[in-house]
């Protein structure tokens, strides 16, 4: 295991931030940290960097037992959402700062920086300053800094959050992309759920300090461990007695045994699918995505009545009745 988290808990003043965690993050994953705002992941990954100490558990990264080493001794590289560059160094020469510092030989930072504004697609950009780079090229050169020096474990902390979407989501596929290169332990934090399950190879899944579940994203996705990460993985909707997906739902133009009959209130597309709302003989309103091709073959608009029962197979969880 290249980090082992152990039974750590972290107060700030009566507040529970982190609550008996424990984590093993195997060597070589990207592993997300992912869950709403506040519940921790934030102070899970600075406990792991040393940026913040745990008031009781345990902190080992790849065998070494970290809990009391301070940031610099741990050999971890971090980016974080707003990147402090040096701001009168060029681009090359920040990449460069961290092996200048250990007093690497000049044809070795040369040719690392090299190497490593290759691997980020930065080189031609290699002698304008940070403030000549887009928001998601300064993301990269943070990377770029972070790798130099070899760290064994690289921290992520919302890397992407300050990018507007179109750039976020190239960096993820880049992101990931670069992992599958570079193989290096990497954890990112993130609240966004696509974010997480296009990314990771694992995802630890935080809320209100606790460790709601932990699995490879398709593990999440297909068998959540409660309603919890049901509901934060993707949409859900209330169809009879079950909370399930949208698009787990079939639409019948004709009864079966056990479906719920509704009426079509409101329909909207959206790219490729169609968003039914269904008005049950429950009271309920149910959410219903269909593709195209359904919408026309079954000739659904508002107003058309319908039966819906969930898809055979799909995630689903009872609701608990009030
Ligand atoms: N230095 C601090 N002093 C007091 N409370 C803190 C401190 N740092 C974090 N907290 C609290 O601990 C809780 C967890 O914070 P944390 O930043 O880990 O959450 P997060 O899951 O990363 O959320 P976000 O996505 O909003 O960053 C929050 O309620 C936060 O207010």
């Amino acid at each position: 295991m290249s980090i082992n988290v152990s039974g750590v808990t972290k107060r700030f003043g009566d507040f529970v931030a982190l609550d008996d965690v424990s984590v093993d993050l195997p060597t070589g994953q990207l592993t997300a940290l992912l869950g709403p705002s506040g519940g921790g992941k934030s102070t899970l990954l600075r406990i792991i960097a040393g940026l913040e100490s745990a008031d009781s558990g345990t902190v080992t990264i790849e065998g070494t037992e970290a809990t009391h080493l301070p940031p610099q001794k741990r050999n971890v590289g971090f980016v974080f959402q707003h990147y402090a560059a040096f701001k009168h160094m060029s681009v090359a020469k920040n990449v460069a700062f961290g092996l200048e510092i250990r007093h690497r030989s000049k044809e070795e930072v040369k040719k690392r920086v090299g190497d490593l504004l290759d691997l980020v697609h930065l080189s031609q950009f290699a002698d304008r300053l940070p403030s000549q780079l887009s928001g998601g090229q300064r993301q990269r050169m943070a990377l770029a800094r972070a790798l130099a020096v070899e760290p064994s474990v690289l921290l992520l902390d919302e890397p992407f959050g300050a990018l507007d979407a179109k750039v976020r989501k190239e960096l993820r596929d880049w992101l990931r992309r670069l992992h599958d290169e570079v193989h290096v332990t990497s954890v990112f934090v993130t609240h966004d759920q696509e974010e997480a399950l296009e990314v990771a190879d694992e995802i630890v899944v935080i809320n209100d300090g606790r460790i709601e579940q932990i699995g490879a994203p398709d593990d999440l996705y297909d068998s959540p461990a409660s309603d919890f990460v049901m509901t934060f993985l993707g949409p859900t909707t209330r169809l009879g007695g079950v909370l399930v997906r949208p698009h787990d739902i079939d639409v019948l133009t004709h009864t079966v045994p056990g479906a719920v009959a509704g009426r079509i209130e409101r329909q909207l597309r959206v790219g490729f699918e169609v968003r039914l709302t269904v008005a049950t003989e429950d009271a309920q309103q149910v959410e219903v995505t269909v593709t195209r091709a359904t919408q026309r073959q079954l000739d659904l608009h508002e107003g058309v009545e319908v039966w819906l029962t969930p898809t055979t197979g799909v995630p689903r969880a009872e609701i608990a009745a009030v």
